[in-house]
């Protein structure tokens, strides 16, 4: 038996960070860039009114009062796009719009509400500060400024700025491919009747969707049934488009393990038992000439899930670039005990409740757990209303009532 310590460290050992490829803008949502970015443009581009209204001198409305308006004459009407220097002269006004260019010696906008919003002559009813209301070039972003750092992930709000700052395409890290081969005989197709002695390939759904949820992008193979043969080829064919590859099921002690069979002889795949349950019996290697990782994780849904949370996601993390772990454990009371397995760390299936709650230890915490469902390495119901994993040190029997506990969120639905 070995730690799941010493499982996971292994892993992240052997993956690597994935060589960084130019992408279009879009496609690089969720990906960590891999270059400093500095602007090639001033944001603003060009001096422009923060208000639809009226472009002035400021001292020219200086004394405007609502009793004793200041009238200008309004010379020109600027929307946004108009593209033409235009110049103000003391003593007249341009009705102008909200990101439009402010003309040259203008300094100030009147906002069209403290106005009476005339066309040809316009009244003004409050005096402006030289500079209201208006947005000076580069006040956002200076050109050359370092605008995104390598390493960063890029959300919405990052690719916006590339955008604005005149990029359409970076340089990042790719988001590993995953492909995700289920294993068994007894497995039928999402959406097919599982007959008698059969069951549905629930784990090749769930582990493609916890794949693409983490921001990666899978590629699921249907079920493949246990012939040495035919797993060995599909995992030759599929290891062309696959950055990492997921199986599920085969890698106990039945006599139809065939993955842990065909791996076995492969030589550059080691099997495990891991103390930890569920989620006992790993393997983990690599195959084919670029040494493409695969993780075999057992068959039981649960154990299959508990294994891509402990183990698979921070290794795709760490292909992406991202860091292994982007949430910290969470500190939970429980409200009522359980035994955990003895010399096994548990990954209990459990809800956590947002309360302000003590600990018997004096630990203020902001969530109490309570154990969900069944805790059989098959129990899918159980799996689905958790929204935790309670992670309980292999050295503890007994959880407690008031004792705190470290959970791993399972909440997130998407990390892209
Ligand atoms: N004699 C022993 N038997 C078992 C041991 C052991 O140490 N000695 N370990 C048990 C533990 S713990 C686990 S976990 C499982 C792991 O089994 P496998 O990885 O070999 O998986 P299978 O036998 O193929 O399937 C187990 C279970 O899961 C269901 N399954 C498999 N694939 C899917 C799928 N794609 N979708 C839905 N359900 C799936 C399968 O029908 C079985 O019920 O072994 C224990 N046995
Ligand atoms: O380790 Mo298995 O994963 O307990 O059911």
């Amino acid at each position: 038996m070995i730690s799941v310590e010493q499982h996971l460290g292994r892993i992240l050992d052997t993956v690597r960070r994935l060589p960084p490829i130019e992408l279009g803008l879009l496609d690089a949502l969720g990906c960590v860039l891999a270059e400093d970015v500095r602007s090639a443009a001033d944001l603003p581009g060009f001096t422009n009114s923060a208000m639809d209204g009226y472009a002035v001198h400021a001292a020219d409305v200086a004394a405007a009062t609502d009793d004793s308006p200041v009238r200008l004459p309004v010379v020109n009407d600027i929307a946004a796009g108009n593209t033409q220097a235009l110049s103000l002269a003391p003593g007249q006004s341009m009705r102008i719009m909200t990101g439009a260019p402010l003309p040259h010696g203008a300094d100030a906008v009147v906002p069209v509400e403290l106005t009476d919003a005339g066309l040809a002559s316009v009244a003004v009813r409050s005096p402006v500060e030289v500079g209201q209301h208006v947005r000076p070039t580069g006040d956002d972003v200076h050109t050359g400024d370092l605008v995104l750092r390598s390493g960063g992930r890029l959300g919405p709000r990052q690719l916006a700025l590339l955008a604005a700052v005149g990029r359409s395409s970076v340089r990042v890290v790719p988001k590993p491919r995953v492909v995700v081969v289920s294993t068994g005989d007894e497995l039928v197709e999402v959406g097919r009747p599982a007959g008698f002695g059969q069951v549905v390939d629930s784990n090749g759904l769930m582990l493609t969707a916890a794949v693409r949820a983490l921001g990666a992008v899978p590629f699921r193979v249907g079920p493949v049934v246990d012939d040495a043969k035919e797993l060995m080829s599909t995992l030759e064919d599929q290891l062309v488009r696959a950055d990492a590859v997921i199986t599920s099921g085969g890698v106990s002690a039945g006599a139809y393990d065939t993955v842990k069979e065909v791996l076995s002889r492969v030589g550059t795949v080691r099997f495990d038992k891991v103390s930890m349950q569920p989620g006992m019996p790993q393997g983990f290697g690599v195959l084919g000439v670029d040494e493409t990782p695969v993780f075999t994780l057992p068959g039981n849904p649960v154990s299959a899930m508990v294994s891509f949370e402990v183990f698979v996601a921070p290794a795709l993390r760490a292909m992406a670039g991202r860091p292994e772990h982007e949430s910290a454990l969470v500190p939970a009371v429980v409200e009522t005990g359980w035994t955990a397995p003895a010399g096994k760390t548990q990954f209990a299936r459990a809800v956590l409740h947002p309360r302000r709650v003590t600990g018997t230890n004096g630990q203020d915490c902001d969530f109490a757990v309570t154990l969900v469902g069944s805790q059989g390495s098959h129990v899918l119901g159980g799996l689905a209303a958790a929204n935790c994993l309670a992670v309980i040190p292999a050295a503890v029997t007994e959880v407690q009532a008031g004792d705190v506990v470290r959970c791993h969120l399972l909440g997130a639905m998407m990390e892209a």
